[in-house]
């Protein structure tokens, strides 16, 4: 288990060290219009788990959404401070 600012963390160190197999890497050489997409398909399929899924269900995709806005935010150089001083 993982909190927000130790993914962020993980993540803004991938972008750095570029690993072979990254996921995270691969999504950032896809650019910020592939990452949108799969921010709005992931939003998509938090609506419908919680719904129409159960509650763990719904936990993951959110899980999978924070993950892709962090890909997001590493993208444009975004962080964690510039989306705190709006909450
Ligand atoms: N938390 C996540 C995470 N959540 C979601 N995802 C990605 O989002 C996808 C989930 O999308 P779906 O379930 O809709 O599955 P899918 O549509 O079949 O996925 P794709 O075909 O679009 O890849 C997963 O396949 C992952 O690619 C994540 N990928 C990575 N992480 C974490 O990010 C860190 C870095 O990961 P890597 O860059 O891959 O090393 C690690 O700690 C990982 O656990």
């Amino acid at each position: 288990m993982k909190t927000f600012e130790e993914l962020f963390v993980e993540l803004t160190a991938k972008s750095v060290d570029r690993p072979a197999g990254s996921g995270t890497v691969a999504q950032l050489d896809a650019g910020v219009h592939a990452i949108g997409k799969k921010i709005v398909e992931e939003a998509a399929e938090v609506w419908m788990a919680a719904e129409y899924q159960s509650d763990a269900e719904t936990a993951e995709e959110i899980s999978q959404l924070l993950y892709h806005l962090q890909v997001l935010m590493v993208s444009k150089g975004l962080t964690l401070d510039d989306v705190y001083s709006y909450l």
